[in-house]
């Protein structure tokens, strides 16, 4: 059984890092852990953008910024009634996230999620049936700036399992109670 957290309130949880890095798989551990909503940010993103990363072209700050803000209005709704949300999102940019918390209007602490281009290259193409092609991961690293020591970040290499990633991430948060 998953440990039961109780997320200090209000607070959004944000895994953020390149395509592939494992985003989704824990944030879902953590919205289960804390029994909040979870909101896959690959759900947000507009249609033409989708088809475009499907293409092999990436995204823009133009592209981003109306999708972050989708985000950040989802992540906020989400606070309102559940007091504790997780989601899911790349964040690549110091500017993305600042966009992100300013949005929230609450408490956000940040996961990123690293690992080596190599091993990340092998989980994306052992991924089927995903619109996003191994080919834009050069795009991603380029574009990720790790979030500076201001900014509420914890940063964890994927190499655990994903449930020992996730008491990892509970074991962090307690220490902002
Ligand atoms: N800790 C882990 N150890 C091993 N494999 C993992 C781990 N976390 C995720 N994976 C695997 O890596 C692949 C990518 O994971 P996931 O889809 O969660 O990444 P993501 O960051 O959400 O990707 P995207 O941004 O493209 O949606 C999946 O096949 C998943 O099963
Ligand atoms: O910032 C970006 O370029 C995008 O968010 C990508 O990271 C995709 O959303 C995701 O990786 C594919 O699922």
């Amino acid at each position: 059984m998953p440990p039961s957290a109780a997320a200090p309130a209000p607070l959004a949880v944000i895994v953020m890092g390149v395509s592939g890095c494992g985003k989704s798989t824990l944030g879902a551990l953590l919205a289960d852990a804390f029994a909040c909503p979870f909101l896959e940010g690959d759900d947000y993103h507009a249609p033409d953008a989708v088809e475009k990363m499907r293409r092999g072209d990436p995204l823009t700050d133009e592209d981003r910024w109306p999708w972050l803000d989708r985000l950040a209005q989802a992540s906020a709704t989400a606070i309102e009634t559940s007091v504790a949300v997780v989601t899911a999102c790349s964040a690549l940019r110091y500017s993305y996230r600042d966009r992100l918390r300013a949005g929230i209007g609450a408490p956000v602490r940040f996961v990123l999620l690293e690992n080596s281009r190599e091993r990340l290259l092998t989980r994306l193409q052992n991924r089927p049936g995903h619109y996003m092609p191994a080919s834009l991961l050069d795009s991603q690293l380029v574009t990720l700036e790790r979030p500076s020591c201001d900014e509420a970040a914890l940063v964890l290499t994927t190499d655990a399992s994903p449930k020992e990633l996730r008491d990892q991430v509970l074991g962090w948060l307690k220490s902002y109670q």
